[in-house]
Formats: structure tokens, sequence, C-alpha cells
């Protein structure tokens, strides 16, 4: 990771010794960079292909996999050949299973362009599309080959984007990390207004990810507290139709993790005081923290019930959380039972409104 290592693109991917690149982008990236790398990669030998889908959550969908696969294939990339993923968590998530599914493994690429794929989804190979029974049900693990992360393409990052990418970062603070916490505090502004904070956040982000990734690839164990405020948030996706111009997901991943610890104060094991806080610098961040917030309405009770029994990390039918003692402490909480999220909720719902 870097400022303006996309420039040194076509090096550092032609050292990997492929003889061809599937480029996959979305219609607001592909204009900006892909040309440019494409050449690059050129430059140094590759015989390059460039694909582009529409931009938003909605592309990952087993449509946009037929057409990537397809593609993917109609380039002639074989098994030591590259598929690159260039763009944010969408273009990453989908190429990325892409690659891991077309002549049951090529290898990735991952050129993430915003703040949360650098942060996060171009980082410990989870790979996947949705589906309607849920966020990321069909996918894979598929590790890159190589994720080149340049800093300077967050320059022009629209705002909506930075905040919902910052919600990834303060979640490592808040899974065990309070002095990190403590650090957003302090430099929120800077990671957004592109000071040397902003490199120190996105660096801090990856190694604390690596470091769970490392001990735990396949989420056996202590990978899950990754999802810290990824079961609600999850929900919220799947009940707004995974449609960007409501709710990305960072923005659920931010309210998501505001009712991990009020759920976990509300079970009596969180002081209030650090929900406050946790709640207090997320919207100074200007990020959304309650149900009441997200466009068009968040569902019934029964309907975000129903979305999380779809999650992942339900085991035996019961529902799992990840859930915290306080900042910097959290813990997976297995079997919770379904009537006292249904009362959080129900809680939640009523409080919430304005
Ligand atoms: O990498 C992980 O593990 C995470 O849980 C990180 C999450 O922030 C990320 O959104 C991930 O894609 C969610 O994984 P899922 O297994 O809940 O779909």
């Amino acid at each position: 990771m870097g400022r303006g290592l996309l420039g040194e693109a076509g090096s550092r991917i032609a050292a990997l010794e492929a003889r061809t690149a599937a480029i996959v982008t979305d219609g607001h990236v592909g204009p900006l960079y892909a040309e440019a790398l494409a050449a690059s990669l050129q430059q140094h030998g590759l015989r390059v292909s460039i694909i582009t889908l529409p931009p938003g959550e909605a592309t990952k969908s087993y449509a946009s996999l037929e057409r990537v696969c397809d593609a993917v294939l109609e380039a002639k990339v074989e098994r030591g050949d590259l598929v690159v993923a260039l763009g944010g968590g969408v273009m990453g998530d989908l190429a990325g299973f892409a690659a891991a599914v077309v002549r049951r493994g090529v290898r990735l690429v991952q050129v993430p362009t915003t703040l949360l794929s650098q942060v996060d989804s171009s980082v410990g190979g989870k790979t996947g599309i949705n589906s309607l029974h849920g966020k990321n049900l069909v996918g894979a693990f598929h590790q890159p080959s190589l994720v080149l992360a340049d800093t300077a393409l967050l320059d022009t990052l629209p705002i909506r984007e930075m905040r919902a990418g910052y919600a990834e970062v303060v979640k490592y603070g808040l899974i065990d990390d309070p002095d990190f916490f403590a650090w957003c505090e302090a430099n929120w502004r800077g990671v957004f207004d592109g000071g040397p904070e902003r490199d120190e956040a996105v660096a801090q982000s990856c190694r604390a990810k690596a470091a769970v990734v490392v001990k735990d690839e396949r989420e056996d164990g202590d990978r899950a507290l990754l999802n810290l405020g990824h079961t609600f948030g999850h929900a919220l996706e799947r009940i707004t139709y995974y449609d960007s111009a409501r709710l990305v997901h960072g923005e659920g991943v931010a309210i998501g993790m505001c009712q991990a610890f009020r759920f976990s104060v509300a079970l009596g094991v969180c002081p209030p005081a650090d929900a406050e806080r946790v709640e207090a610098h997320l919207s100074e961040a200007g990020l959304p923290t309650r149900l009441a917030q997200v466009p068009g309405g968040c569902g019934t009770v029964d309907e975000l019930l129903d979305a999380m029994a779809q999650d992942k990390k339900v085991k035996g039918g019961a529902l799992t959380f990840i859930l915290v003692r306080g900042i910097g402490q959290s813990f997976i909480a297995r079997d919770v039972p379904v009537a006292s999220v249904r009362a959080f909720l129900q809680d939640e719902n009523s409080t919430s409104r304005p």
C-alpha cells in the first residue's frame, strides 16, 4: 500500500509472471483507471481484456457472476493467469469469486479503490455474491496473489464512500484495540482529509485484519470477531434489497456496531458509557447509528429476525453475535436466545423512531 502505487502496477503485476490478465471493473472506476492499468500491463508483455459492470451492491449477483466467468473464459485466462479486480468491495468480491471458480481457480490480484476495500474486503480472501436469502451467502475463500492499494485514489472518493469505509476502520479499534479507537477519535478528520493519518489508518487496519486471518483463515474461531456489527448490518442490507441508494455496506455496519453495543448494554455485559461513546464518534464522522436513519425504513422486527436467521454464523439453528464487554473487548456469543434479540429489536424500533 502507498500513495501513487497504481503507477507501478504494471511492473508489480508482471512480477507474478502471468501471460494474460482480465481486468474486472465497474462503470465508475473503469473510465478513470482501467485503460491506464491495461496499458501498463501491456507494456510488460501481458495480454489484457477489460470487463465493465454496473456499479453498486446489486451487481454482486448470479447474473453478474455468469457474465464475469464467461468474459474471463473468453479472454482465455489460464490457471497461471490473472483476474484483476479493480474497484471497491463489490468488484473485489465478485471478481474474486469468479477467479475462485473459473477453471476451479485462477490467480487473483486485488486493486482496491475505496477506503472500505483497502482496509477490509481486499484482504483475507473472502469472495462471494449475494442471494435473495442474504448477503454473501454464495462464495469461496480465495486468497489474492497480490493486493495493491494506492491510497492516492482515495483523494477523489465521494464522501459517502469515505464514511462507509471509515466504519470498518473504527471496527478494528472496537474489536480489540481501545488505543486505536482513541486514535480514531483524535485523528478521524485527517483520515477524511487525506493527511498522513489516512495512510496510517489503512496500514493499521490491514495489520489488524491480517493478524486475525493468519490465525484463522476459514473462520473456525476468532475470525468471526471481524463480523462485529455485521449480523445486524447484513440483515439491513437484505431488507433494503442491496439498494446502494438507501444503504451501503459500511452504513449498515455502522448501525450494526452501535446495535451490538446497545444489545450488549441491554444484556448487562457492557457499560452504557462505552455504547454512547461509540455512537457519538460514528455520528460525528457522519455515519448513521440508528434504525430510523435507514431511508425508506428498515422493515419489521420479524423481517429483521428472518434475515438474521440466514447469517453464516448460525449454528444448529441458533444465533451467534459478536458482542462486547466494552470498547476493544469483543467476544463471540453463541446460542443467543431469539427472545432476547426480539425484545432488543422491539425496543430499538420504538426508541429509534423520531
Ligand atoms: O473478513 C472477514 O472475516 C469479515 O468478516 C470482514 C467483514 O468486514 C466483511 O464485510 C466480510 O465480507 C463479511 O463476511 P461474511 O462472512 O459475514 O459475509
